[in-house]
């Protein structure tokens, strides 16, 4: 078993789906996250019975809005029980900080992470959207803010979670998607990683979603994910 086993991301069409898979899973082998789609059809209950059944979830809402608003939004999700939350980095230094301290004001803080440049950009996409240059220089412009507003870590590209360990310690989380193993078409990912290059790369928590939810054995992809992640590898060379 790897220390911080993968996370599952959980982007079915239906709860009876998401609800089909997790009961397969034996609690501790993997965390869930819950995503836009699966938390507009099953909503917060569907989260809360996770929680209650003993599951470390991610719920992976990516909140960007004003500081208040967003304030609001981590107080709610706090509420939910869940292990970690996120929201999006371009939100500013004022929304960060203001998500901060909503979480840290609840009963149960979960970890509050912040998303950099998301795994489906690379540099051509990413200048579409007037942001010029490697997507590593914004990841860790994005990743400092992050770090100053006292969060718990980062979602970024397993490519740039070395520097992100380098400049902001280890205790700083490098949550990476984007993870597909070798063979296994990218999707719409841009910036992708196998699981063992994720793991020697640096990133601490892996999320891994259509590799394992699209598998025709699910529980057969999720156990060769977790052998990959346990083999030794070099860092990703170049992205
Ligand atoms: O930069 C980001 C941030 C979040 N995600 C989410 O992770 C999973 C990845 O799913 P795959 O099927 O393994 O591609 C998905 O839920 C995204 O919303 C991301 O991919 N990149």
């Amino acid at each position: 078993m790897v220390a911080n086993p993968p996370i599952i991301a959980l982007d079915y069409r239906d709860v009876a789906s998401a609800r089909a898979l997790v009961e397969q899973l034996p609690v501790g082998a993997c965390r869930l996250k819950v995503g836009k789609e699966l938390f507009v059809r099953g909503g917060p209950a569907l989260v809360e019975s996770f929680v209650a059944d003993g599951w470390e979830v991610f719920l992976d809402l990516k909140f960007h809005d004003i500081p208040n608003t967003v304030a609001g939004a981590c107080r709610a999700a706090a509420d939910l029980g869940v292990w970690m939350v996120n929201v999006h980095a371009l939100g500013g230094l004022a929304m960060l900080e203001a998500a901060r301290a909503a979480i840290d004001q609840r009963p149960h803080s979960p970890l509050l992470t912040a998303v950099t440049v998301l795994t489906s950009h690379d540099a051509e996409t990413l200048a579409q959207t007037g942001i010029e240059g490697p997507p590593e220089a914004a990841v860790l412009r994005l990743a400092r803010l992050a770090f100053e507003a006292g969060l718990d870590g980062v979602v970024c590209s397993a490519w740039e979670a070395d520097a992100i360990r380098q400049t902001f310690g280890e205790d700083f989380r490098r949550v990476t998607p984007g993870v597909r193993p070798s063979g296994r078409g990218d999707d719409d990912q841009r910036r992708v990683v196998t699981p063992q290059a994720a793991m020697a790369g640096g990133s601490t928590d892996l999320v891994i979603g259509r590799p394992i939810t699209q598998a025709a054995d699910p529980m057969a992809a999720l156990v060769a994910i977790q052998n990959e992640m346990q083999i030794t590898e070099g860092p990703p060379t170049s992205p």
